[in-house]
């Protein structure tokens, strides 16, 4: 049987047509419109039934092809109409007789039409007689014409499956689903679907092979015109797969309304049939409503597509721009860019961009520097970007980004920007923490206790009032001190009836916690420099009830020579650059510089030798321990400060006691293993190196431990023996040395800077002034230093006579601490 392979999307219907016509008609006109009929009129009314979906094909090939039942036609011939007869007539005529050249043209219905032969010769010979005929049919038939009466048959002669199972009708059966195999089925679609789900069953029944057929006839027409197949295929198919209920409900729907319809458009005057390529007007809605059902579903499944697709694109992207982040190489700007820079006003945020690209090239600098690059390039970059976005002088951001490197280094420069949580600090001479928390609630304040480790701190989030002005605080029942600045004081952990000296007093906020916690028993020194400063701290030990304290205003550094071991505790919270509480105090971002951090660690170094000097070793009251304090994180002002007085008085580093979680043990050795809050002293600073013990002080950080930048070291007075007097000379000229680790005699190197791209050691520019200054001190220092390090060389003794043989030449033990 020739068809006309118009397109694929006719070819791809083929076998769902072959399925649902035979089911369409199966049920449309065996079981529902002539139940008590026989097998033929069943085929009749398949046979109307099937041309009426027919018709709505377009194409005129397809209508005529519907119009020319072949064999089928005449079995039913008696019961058709006239005007079906006469197209059945015309159609048979056309069918079997003269073929027009034109049509007979299409190789690929030859190629359809012979597929379905293959598949009856695996039937009975009648049946392959048939299909003979067919097959002869087809060939000498033109595409068009055939297809259509193939379709035809196939819908008369499937009910018989259902409701006869004589080998004729099997035959016809086989036969017409050969020919069905080859018939176009575009038009057929919703005859085709009807009958998918009464076909089902029938087709169920009947043998594998007929399903075998069907795939093979597909793959066929399929091999013919793939493109256009599966284009054409997804609405019949849409349809085909939809669930068996649909399909019946249909069909029942078709049943209820009975042929009429269907028959009226398949009983159109001849003319009609034939001229007419577009479907009836009436049926387009239908036609078009399954078209919109379909693509409503198809919308859905694409516009899911879509967005699965969209997502895929983005996160593609995403991973893309990540990898490239990650690898990307960061140029450093030209001397051309940074001279644009120099004339214009570089936003912060190109600034902080700038800034984090560095910070990624320096965490895998190998992979993503520039050639050509050293570190201490980038190194310099960022730091002039530092300074200029958070508004420091460059040489402290050079510092800050020596002692913690440029990541922290970032962290503690935005949190120093940021104001620290305000604090309390209750006077339990006068007050009870829960009473003053309720008087304050009532007040509107809000506030928590400041943490596990302070019994008398309260954080206060927010106030209606001014917290430095309520009946409370003027009736001295609490202090505004900082948590930080608490610490120092639980540090000295001073007794009831101790002699303590409070070498830097004013404003007193530490002298009156000495006192809180010495309850009003001894004696506290409060000293101060500054006379008009120390008008505070009276005015606030009266304020505080604070009845132990006297006030005095002396040179702290003469201190130690006037009232030699005279104090139980001492605590020296030491005048300081102010780099822990920059948040408190901005205008040290550009008043402060590293000589004067260098001047402060000079002063800091001559005030502790003081304190030591007036505390007393002996005490009896489990004393002599001092704290020495500072505001500021530079090195220079603790870690070396604490360092070099190790080397100058016979003390040692104890543990700070501030690891509340665990018992305080004032000799246990030193390890920060112990220590519950802030973090370890350095022992190591750019080439310096400090005594090990200095990892028992404690540094407390804003982007850390979210309080003021503070440092806290407690030291144990050992004896009154000095070490190296002739060092003296050296303090007194401000010169910090990082001699005394061991004793043993350490030059100090000059400042040296790695350069990545040339593994050789150069002055790095950018630290050009720090380093100056520095280098001033070290060339001071390599004068003295043979006076400073060298261990005084003991007299040469007689030796004594021992038995003891000695093989190797005794070594002076030098005793650094
Ligand atoms: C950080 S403040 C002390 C703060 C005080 N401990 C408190 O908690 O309120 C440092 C103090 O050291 C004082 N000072 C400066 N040089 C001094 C010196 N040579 N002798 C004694 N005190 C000095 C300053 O006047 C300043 O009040």
């Amino acid at each position: 049987m020739g068809r006309p392979l118009r397109s694929g999307r006719v070819l791809k219907s083929l076998s769902p047509v072959k399925k649902e016509d035979a089911a369409a008609t199966a049920k449309k006109g065996a079981a529902k419109k002539t139940p008590a009929k026989a097998k033929e009129p069943v085929k009749e009314a398949a046979a109307k039934a099937t041309p009426a979906k027919a018709a709505k094909k377009p194409t005129p090939a397809r209508g005529r092809a519907r119009a020319a039942p072949s064999k089928s036609s005449k079995a039913v011939a008696k019961e058709e109409s006239e005007s079906e007869d006469e197209l059945l007539e015309m159609n048979d005529s056309e069918s079997e007789e003269d073929v027009p050249a034109p049509k007979k043209t299409t190789p690929t219905k030859k190629t359809a039409a012979k597929k379905s032969p293959g598949k009856k010769e695996q039937s009975s010979d009648e049946e392959s007689e048939e299909e003979s005929e067919s097959e002869d049919d087809v060939e000498a038939a033109p595409a068009p014409k055939k297809a259509t009466p193939a379709k035809k048959t196939a819908a008369k002669k499937s009910p018989v499956q259902k409701e006869e199972s004589s080998d004729e009708e099997s035959e016809e059966e086989s036969e017409s689903e050969g020919e069905v195999e080859a018939a176009p089925a575009p038009k057929k679609a919703t005859p085709a679907k009807k009958g998918a789900a009464k076909k089902t069953p029938a087709k169920k029944e009947s043998s594998d092979e007929e399903s075998e057929d069907e795939s093979e006839s597909e793959d066929e027409v399929q091999k013919v015109a793939p493109k256009p197949l599966q284009k054409a295929k997804s609405p019949k198919a849409a349809k085909k797969e939809s669930s068996d209920e649909e399909s019946e409900d249909e069909s029942e729907d078709d049943e209820d309304n009975g042929f009429t319809d269907e028959n009226a458009a398949w009983l159109k005057p001849k003319s009609q049939l034939m001229s007419s390529d577009s479907e009836p007007d009436d049926e387009l809605p239908e036609e078009e409503s399954d078209e919109e059902n379909l693509l409503e579903v198809e919308r859905q499944s694409r516009l899911i597509d879509e967005e699965m697709a969209a997502e895929q694109e983005e996160a593609e992207l995403e991973m893309r721009r990540t990898i490239t982040q990650q690898t990307s190489v960061f140029h450093l700007p030209t001397p051309e860019e940074l001279e644009e820079d120099e004339n214009r006003v570089v936003p912060p945020s190109e600034l902080r961009a700038r800034i984090e690209d560095i910070l990624e090239v320096l965490a895998d600098f190998k992979a993503r520097r520039e050639a050509g690059r050293s570190r201490s390039e980038y190194i310099e970059r960022l730091a002039q970007d530092m300074a200029e976005l958070f508004g420091y002088l460059q040489e402290l951001v050079d510092y800050f980004l020596s002692m913690f490197g440029p990541n922290e280094c970032l962290e503690f420069l935005e949190a120093s920007d940021k104001n620290r949580p305000l604090v309390v600090r209750v006077n339990t001479l006068k007050a009870r923490r829960k009473d003053l928390a309720a008087a304050l609630m009532k007040r509107g304040v809000r506030l928590d206790p400041l943490a596990p480790w302070s019994k008398v701190g309260l954080k206060i989030y927010e106030s209606s009032v001014p917290i430095g002005a309520t009946p409370e605080y003027l009736a001295g029942h609490y202090m505004l001190q900082s948590a930080a600045s608490m610490c120092p004081v639980m540090a000295l952990g001073p007794q009831p009836g101790d002699r303590v000296l409070d070498m830097s007093a004013a404003p007193g906020g530490k002298t009156s916690y000495i006192s809180q916690l010495m309850k009003n028993k001894g004696v506290v020194i409060a000293n101060d420099l500054k006379a008009e400063r120390q008008k505070a701290t009276v005015a606030n030990m009266h304020r505080l009830g604070v009845r132990n304290v006297v006030s005095c205003c002396y040179d702290g550094r003469k201190i130690g020579a006037q009232m030699r071991n005279s104090f139980d505790r001492i605590l020296l919270d030491a005048p300081c650059s102010g780099l822990g509480v920059i948040s408190r105090d901005p205008s040290v971002k550009v008043q402060r510089t590293i000589p004067d951090v260098r001047r402060c660690a000079h002063l800091q170094k001559e005030l502790l030798l003081a304190a030591i000097d007036a505390l007393n070793h002996k005490s009896k009251k489990g004393g002599g321990y001092m704290v020495y304090s500072t505001c500021s994180v530079a090195v220079a002002e603790n870690e070396e400060v604490v360092n070099y007085l190790l080397s100058k008085r016979d003390v040692k580093l104890v543990e700070t006691g501030l690891d509340f979680d665990q018992p305080s043990s004032q000799d246990s050795k030193f390890s920060p293993a112990h220590l519950a809050i802030g973090k370890p002293g350095f022992t190591r600073f750019e080439h310096k190196r400090f005594h090990p013990s200095l990892a028992l002080t404690r540094r407390f950080y804003p982007h850390v431990h979210n309080m003021d930048g503070f440092y806290v070291a407690k030291i144990q007075k050992l004896s009154d023996t000095k070490k190296g007097e002739e060092k003296t000379q050296a303090v007194e000229e401000g010169v910090a040395t990082d001699v005394e680790v061991t004793g043993a005699r350490k030059e100090k190197k000059p400042a040296v800077v790695e350069d990545d791209s040339k593994n050789t050691k150069k002055k790095p520019k950018g630290k050009k002034r720090r380093n100056e200054s520095e280098d001033d001190d070290n060339q001071k220092a390599k004068k003295k230093s043979s006076k400073i390090s060298y261990p005084s060389v003991r007299p040469q003794q007689k030796k004594k006579k021992t038995n003891a043989k000695v093989s190797k030449p005794r070594r002076y033990k030098i005793t650094g601490m």
